[in-house]
């Protein structure tokens, strides 16, 4: 072959190789970043391509509050690309109801990953991941049986064990407090500590639940716990958001085998044990949501009541010690929301005795701390993302099929038109609603006092615990102490300990305690 020859061949292959190479640029350039299903909510800015947002993510606030910037810039509802991912924000709470609520039937299903079903939770035919399993007969089936144990009345049975763990906490924090003397302590430890064994003990009943605070078993629990959750934080789902780069990015397969493993011998141990009481004599066996498993569900198996009991922990453990970590910077940067509650307090229930659930309905400022807690800082603050089913037509937009819906808490709690003067906290201003609740008015999604539970067909199932868990630990903190600041400073709360989790928390902060009355 001569010289001429070779050149001519050398650039009829650069040729086709460049063709194609363009031709596939330009598709995926299409594909990643141009909506190719019509007319879709709009656009937030920023979009680059072939990353979309992915970049935009990558701020030094947390997601939500980057949500929220843009919905002022575009409006309540708009789409986000995340790689070759659609997710459709929703900052309103007219757009919550009109999709999440009154088209449940398509947008309650799940599109996460398959570490988290079918690693972690072994997958939907037989595994018990209840929260990250789609819209289905599996989810309806393990739906079914937690909301049966999870009722109000079967909440009031489980009475005995949030009041033994409060005690616990208290003394906890009373042995702290003297040790902390002058520079005050974090009382993270001992919330963490009382979330945990209150939903082990919930789950196992009390007795096989004892750890103390420097237990290495619930350590190493919260550690998988923190593990299982971070799968949901957008910055570990790189490798779904960006599939063709994926054989770049490290797969963490091995690592969540191993992560399973250690869940499993906890929750089989735990389980086996159980089982063993539960033979010897079910009568001597105190009430819990293993108890109600067993005795009306003889079909189910042990693998699905140990992701149960998974689920149980990582649903209900971080969340409830988030709220009340925020409860208590909260309640020190307002001496005043406390000496109202305890005057509510010595009032109604007197000093003699902690409040319990018969006390609800007499004090109901606290529960507005509550929901003003909540309202502020939700413990997730993205809920747990949906997605549809169905295409669909909302207004003049399309929802394709396959879309991701993600409701954004921060923007929704802080509409001004809803809750004047956003930003503060006041629990006086959920009073009417209490009030109303009680008289069993509305309970539409308009005049819920927050979404912090969510709302529609995936709306928490633990939502009656968690009230009643919080409930019972905040009354009687209140009652036994008064919590101060150890500086004239506020306590930051405009800012959250992990940027990208799932779950919020303040930064930690020393508090001081004060005691009012007899711990019990
Ligand atoms: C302050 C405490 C809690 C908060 C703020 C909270 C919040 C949430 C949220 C936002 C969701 C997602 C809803 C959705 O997808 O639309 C959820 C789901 C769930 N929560 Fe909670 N939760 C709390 C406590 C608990 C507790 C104590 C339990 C049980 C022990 C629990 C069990 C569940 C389960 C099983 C789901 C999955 C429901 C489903 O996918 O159908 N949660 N929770």
């Amino acid at each position: 072959m001569d010289l001429q020859q070779k050149l001519t061949n050398d650039t009829v292959i650069a040729g086709v190789v460049g063709t194609v190479g363009a031709y596939l640029t330009y598709k995926l350039y299409k594909t990643i970043s141009q909506p190719s299903e019509g007319n879709m909510p709009p656009i937030a800015p920023g979009r680059q391509p072939f990353v979309g947002h992915l970049l935009q993510m990558n701020q030094p606030i947390p997601p939500q509050k980057v949500f929220s910037k843009w919905a002022k810039e575009v409006g309540p509802v708009y789409t986000v690309h995340m790689g070759t991912k659609r997710w459709i924000i929703l900052n309103n709470t007219e757009s919550v109801r009109d999709l999440i609520v009154n088209r449940g039937a398509i947008y309650s299903s799940r599109d996460l990953s398959p570490l988290l079903v079918d690693i972690l939770f072994h997958g939907v035919e037989n595994g018990g991941g209840l929260p990250f399993f789609p819209y289905g007969k599996e989810w309806r089936y393990l739906r079914r049986l937690t909301h049966a144990s999870l009722l109000k009345r079967k909440v009031d049975s489980y009475q005995h064990i949030l009041e033994d763990r409060r005690l616990d906490f208290l003394k906890n924090l009373e042995e702290a407090n003297k040790a902390g003397a002058e520079e005050g302590f974090c009382m993270n430890t001992q919330i963490e500590h009382l979330a945990m064994t209150t939903v082990l003990s919930i789950v196992y009943g009390g007795e096989l639940c004892y750890y103390d605070t420097n237990n290495p078993d619930l350590h190493a629990i919260y550690a998988q716990t923190s593990e299982s959750t971070a799968v949901l934080q957008p910055s570990e789902q790189i490798r779904e958001f960006l599939p063709i780069f994926s054989f770049l990015i490290p797969s963490r397969v091995k690592q969540y085998e191993g992560l399973v493993k250690r869940t499993d011998t906890f929750h089989g141990n735990l389980l086996k044990q159980f089982k063993e009481k539960m033979a010897k004599n079910p009568d001597n066996v105190e009430n819990c949501f293993m108890k109600d498993m067993l005795t009306e569900n003889s079909d189910i198996t042990d693998l699905r009541l140990s992701d149960l009991a998974m689920v149980f922990v990582a649903a209900g453990s971080d969340t409830t010690s988030g709220t009340l970590q925020w409860l208590v910077a909260a309640l020190a940067n307002h001496p005043e929301v406390q000496d109202r509650a305890y005057a509510d307090i010595l009032e109604n229930v007197g000093k003699d005795r902690l409040p319990g659930p018969e006390d609800e309905e007499n004090l109901p400022y606290i529960k507005g701390i509550l929901f003003e807690t909540l309202r502020l800082h939700p413990p997730a603050p993205l809920s747990v993302p949906h997605c549809t089913t169905e295409d669909d037509v909302y207004g003049d937009w399309i929802i394709p099929k396959g879309t991701t819906i993600v409701m954004n808490l921060d923007s929704i709690h802080r509409d001004p038109t809803r809750y004047p003067q956003p930003d503060k906290f006041l629990p006086e201003r959920h009073l009417e609603f209490i009030k109303n609740s009680k008289n069993q008015t509305s309970q539409s999604v308009e005049d819920r006092p927050h979404l912090s539970f969510s709302s529609g067909r995936r709306m928490c199932v633990g939502i009656h615990l968690a009230e009643r868990s919080l409930f019972t630990t905040a009354t009687g903190l209140l009652a036994t102490y008064r919590i101060e600041r150890v500086s004239e400073e506020l306590i930051d709360v405009s800012i959250q300990r992990d940027i990208y989790g799932v779950t919020s928390n303040p930064v930690p902060h020393n508090v001081r305690l004060v005691r009012r009355v007899p711990i019990a």
